[in-house]
């Protein structure tokens, strides 16, 4: 069984939000997919949507606490609304344009661990770490471990190299395979690849070995594309 997940990062409006949940959720009724889809949409778009079981509706970032003086944060007092128990952590944008730090991202972690979040973890190296081959960008990722128990029944991986994450530029099958392969040696956890997968090569991606899915952005914005990319995967 595949995992497909849909970060909508900055895009989608409320409205929009929820007729694409409603098209994806009516999708799954109909054709019984087995696939396990998630989709993380603004926080502003939050909702109490009423969704079957294999689509969960998770945030793409939110702060460690329940509530208190955290300007233009949000906590579990504003998850909980909406029932929200799934949360995006690490993901490269966060790393590296919003300068998130590792100890910020493990506390993070430990915060929603400790309520029994569904934690998707990004992980992934820059292009001047991915140069220098295949033990240095090993040893980068591992360095994003620090602090996270991997243990953590509710944790699912997602690899993204941070080069190939709206740059069109997919990661080589080889390159996907070997990363994908050492990480699960150490950690047994659903790992699932990110970066530029689209309706055409999603399928290929997710038959690539220890490759459980994919977390998908661009791609995955229009409710067609996004049934494609699950309706390519839904035999895997
Ligand atoms: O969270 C999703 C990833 O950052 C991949 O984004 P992308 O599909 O636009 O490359």
């Amino acid at each position: 069984m595949t995992i497909i997940a849909s970060n909508f990062k900055t895009n989608h409006t409320r409205k929009s939000t929820a007729l694409f949940i409603e098209k994806l959720n009516n999708y799954l009724l109909q054709n019984s997919i087995k696939n396990e889809v998630f989709v993380f949409p603004t926080s502003t778009s939050l909702d109490k949507f009423n969704t079957i079981s294999n689509l969960q509706i998770g945030v793409q970032n939110a702060y460690a606490t329940s509530s208190g003086s955290f300007t233009g944060e949000i906590g579990t007092f504003q998850l909980n609304e909406f029932e929200i128990k799934t949360i995006l952590i690490g993901h490269s944008e966060r790393r590296h344009i919003l300068s998130e730090t590792q100890s910020q991202i493990a506390k993070k972690y430990e915060f929603y661990k400790s309520l029994g979040y569904k934690i998707i973890y990004c992980i992934g190296e820059p292009l001047e770490v991915k140069k220098q081959g295949l033990e240095k960008t090993l040893e980068y990722i591992y360095e994003q471990f620090d602090g996270i128990d991997t243990n953590y029944e509710n944790l699912i991986l997602a690899y993204e190299p941070v080069w190939a994450i709206g740059t069109g530029v997919t990661a080589t099958n080889d390159d996907i395979k070997n990363v994908h392969t050492a990480i699960k040696k150490k950690i047994n956890k659903p790992l699932l690849y990110g970066g530029s997968v689209k309706v055409e090569n999603v399928k290929e991606i997710c038959e690539i070995e220890n490759v459980d899915g994919a977390l998908i952005g661009t791609a995955s914005w229009v409710i067609e594309d996004f049934i494609q990319i699950i309706e390519n995967t839904k035999d895997l």
